[in-house]
């Protein structure tokens, strides 16, 4: 498949919002990357529904919402009530990672499963085939802006391993710090969902750092 390209919505201008999701609905990017961030899961606050609907209300992509929270069972019908496509909720906030992921699917939306950069890719090994993505976090989760883990590539090639014997649709996404610099070589190791926030909304000319991204040949840049 094509990769596909969902600028984070966190690096976006608030004072601007309807002005950043035109451009994101006018460029080549996929879908639109959703933080929700509790404060407890990880040491900030983003947005929550009222913010999510604005957004939804003019966005003419998938909204892939990430959720940074604690406990997230509680809030999945919401979330899907509010326009959600993708919910990726975090391996390490689920206890029961298995009947969330059910949830999520009758919910009629595709689910994912985040992996913290310290969260071994093996731990998927049983639930692999029952998700639709799996979302590494190249920083740690909470803030924009942060540099690339660069033992994400190894995390990648071993997670496309693991997905070409159980899942061969998975969906391999990668956020934080992504950036041309990097993002050929995260598609060469077998990403093929690229998250990025601040490298897309802090361009001068956001719309041809999004098609840059998607037009990218897999390793040729970055290697
Ligand atoms: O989930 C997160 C941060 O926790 C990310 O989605 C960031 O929003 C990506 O931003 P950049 O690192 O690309 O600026």
């Amino acid at each position: 498949m094509n990769h596909l390209i969902a600028p984070s919505v966190l690096a976006a201008d608030f004072a601007n919002l309807q002005r950043d999701i035109t451009m994101v609905n006018e460029s080549e990017a996929d879908w639109f990357h959703i933080d929700i961030m509790d404060g407890v899961f990880v040491p900030n606050i983003s947005f929550g529904f009222p913010v999510l609907e604005a957004i939804r209300k003019y966005a003419g992509k998938p909204l892939d919402v990430h959720l940074m929270i604690t406990d997230p069972d509680r809030y999945l019908e919401a979330f899907a009530k509010a326009g959600a496509s993708v919910i990726t909720v975090h391996y390490e906030a689920c206890p029961h990672l298995h009947r969330t992921i059910a949830a999520i699917k009758d919910l009629g939306c595709k689910a994912g499963v985040a992996l913290n950069p310290h969260t071994p890719v093996h731990l998927l090994e049983d639930i692999i085939q029952d998700v639709d993505l799996v979302l590494i976090m190249s920083v740690n989760p909470g803030f924009g802006g942060q540099k690339f883990i660069q033992r994400t590539f190894e995390k990648i090639r071993t997670l496309k391993l693991m997905a070409a014997e159980r899942n061969n649709s998975l969906l391999v996404e990668v956020d934080g710090g992504v950036n041309l610099s990097n993002a050929g070589k995260l598609l060469s190791c077998g990403a093929n969902v690229l998250v990025a926030g601040n490298f897309v909304f802090t361009a001068n000319d956001p719309k041809s750092v999004i098609s840059d991204l998607k037009n990218l040949t897999p390793g040729l840049i970055g290697v």
